[in-house]
């Protein structure tokens, strides 16, 4: 980079926030963060300067405070927004809609409107393959269709999604790539950052991590009965340091090119069964994960993987971890 730019970072000491702040500092980004500390801890952010050997200027903020994203947002000079900020357990969202929506899709509005006001038009936004719902076909494509999602959650990411869409038509400025991840796991090589919610958490690999430590005494697998090769769900887990290079190169991306608005899938492009992923977890960790075959978990998709053709052939960019490293950071 001939200039050292900045990024604003929301959602910074999350579980992806703060590996992808890892990358950005190692590519020479200079880094400004938010987070409201709701489900993370700004401890992150300290390990994060441990391994990169720099410095992240860090507030504790809530996107619905428009008045000091605002602030914040004067006070640098701003080149770039990723926008990770969100709140996104399925079950409590389903409990409590309105503070999805608000926390969600008022947060993105705040902050668009503090990114105007600065004249800050460049973002990348966390998406996510719950958009597509339950798939049509396999693996799937970026123009899959969209929004028939089932839970509240979702629908805060496909809303954003479509807002984003909307302000690009409507004024000429903005360019902006949502990422559409697939599932993240796994956690940086130090050892030393990894996945660390204060909330309760339902997702597949933490769990196995969980049971592995004697935190839980055995996993749940939900479903052994679906029409997949074992009779378990597939996902296409994909490592959390790949999902960091994945930002970098759509920040490259920007810079290159006036998009307005694309989407591109961030997966490795194989499904994985959840007994193929407890069986690569025992391999790589020698430790046994004691599971029950359980009932069908309500909601569950029985498989989803992504085609990610596109983010190669215009990003450049490819997931490069196998599931052994997935495992053994974990
Ligand atoms: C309903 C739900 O939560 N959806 C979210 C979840 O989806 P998703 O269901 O893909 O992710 P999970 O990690 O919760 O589950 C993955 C697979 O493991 C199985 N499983 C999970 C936990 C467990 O204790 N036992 C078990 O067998 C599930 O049935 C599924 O087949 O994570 C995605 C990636 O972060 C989000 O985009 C989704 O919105």
């Amino acid at each position: 980079m001939s200039k050292q730019k900045t990024v604003f970072v929301t959602g910074g000491t999350g579980y992806i926030g703060s590996h992808c702040i890892v990358d950005l500092l190692n590519e020479g980004y200079e880094v400004i963060t938010i987070d409201n500390l709701t489900n993370s801890r700004s401890g992150a952010l300290r390990r994060v300067e441990e391994i990169t050997g720099k410095k992240v200027t860090f507030y504790q903020c809530d996107l619905l405070d428009g008045e000091t994203v605002h602030k914040i947002f004067a006070k640098h000079k701003i080149d770039y927004v990723i926008h990770f900020a969100a709140m996104k357990a399925v079950g409590e969202s389903m409990q409590f809609p309105l503070i999805y929506y608000k926390n969600n899709v008022i947060g993105t509005i705040n902050l668009i409107e503090a990114m105007k006001a600065n004249n800050v038009y460049q973002m990348v936004f966390s998406s996510s393959c719950t958009v597509y719902g339950d798939p049509e076909h396999l693996p799937i494509t970026e123009d899959h269709p969209t929004g028939a999602v089932t839970n509240v959650y979702g629908r805060t990411k496909y809303l954003i999604e479509e807002m984003l869409k909307d302000l690009s038509r409507a004024e000429e400025k903005w360019n902006i790539i949502a990422l559409r991840y697939f599932n993240p796991v796994g956690a940086h090589p130090s050892g030393r950052l990894g996945e660390d919610p204060t909330k309760n958490f339902t997702n597949l690999m933490p769990y196995i991590g969980q049971v592995a430590i004697g935190k839980k005494p055995n996993l749940t697998i939900f479903g052994s009965d679906y029409d997949t090769p074992d009779g378990t769900g597939v996902r296409d887990y994909i490592h959390v340091m790949d999902l960091a290079s994945g930002h970098v190169s759509a920040l490259t991306k920007l810079d290159q090119e006036h998009l307005k608005f694309k989407t591109y899938n961030l997966g490795t492009g194989q499904g994985v069964s959840v007994l193929q992923l407890v069986k690569a977890f025992e391999a790589v960790t020698d430790t046994k994960v004691p599971y029950e075959l359980k009932p069908r978990r309500e909601g569950d998709i029985v498989s989803m993987f992504a085609n990610t053709t596109l983010a190669k052939n215009e990003l450049g960019w490819t997931a490069k971890y196998s599931l052994e490293n997935m495992c053994k950071s974990l």
